[in-house]
């Protein structure tokens, strides 16, 4: 049997600017990427996103639009990663550097794809025309895509 890993990702839009965070350890540590993290047993997927915002970049959201569900296996691991990714364009606070985290605006026009996970190019034109999405992607390593499969849907 599959064990799951439920995670999170929320990207942060303020107009034509995205924010991200490059990642400075652990699991994804020197590419950039969205925030998130684990879900802990006591709270549900939303509240874990809004936690890991706050936690990993200082703002805080209230409102977080779910937009997609990301599937991922590793040859060779029994692990299937599920993340549940958001977006949000209001929130409060003051961005700020975390241990986990290092955050820089970018403008959605120039996304650093090549400092990203791989999957990242294939879903985030999707994001950026508004569109939701499920996908899921078998991985070998941390750099390679051996197959995926990746659909626009109109609820999550
Ligand atoms: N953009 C993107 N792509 C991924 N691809 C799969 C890895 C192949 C995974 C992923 N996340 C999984 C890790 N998660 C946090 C747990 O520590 C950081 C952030 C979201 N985010």
């Amino acid at each position: 049997a599959k064990m799951i890993k439920i995670l999170t990702l929320v990207l942060v839009r303020d107009g034509k600017r995205i924010l991200l965070g490059m990642k400075k350890r652990g699991f994804g540590e020197g590419r950039w990427n969205g925030f998130g993290g684990k879900v802990e047993k006591q709270e549900t997927v939303i509240d874990g996103a809004k936690r890991e915002l706050r936690e990993e970049c200082g703002l805080v959201s209230n409102i977080l639009e779910k937009i997609g569900l990301l599937k991922f296996e590793f040859v060779g691991d029994p692990q299937l990663l599920e993340v549940h990714v958001f977006t949000t364009e209001q929130f409060t606070g003051t961005v700020e550097e975390s241990s986990e985290m290092r955050p820089e605006w970018f403008d959605t026009t120039n996304i650093p794809f090549d400092k990203m996970w791989p999957d990242d190019k294939l879903w985030f034109p999707l994001y950026l025309k508004g569109q939701k999405f499920s996908g899921y992607f078998l991985f070998q390593g941390h750099d390679n895509i051996l197959k995926y499969t990746l659909d626009e849907v109109d609820d999550l």
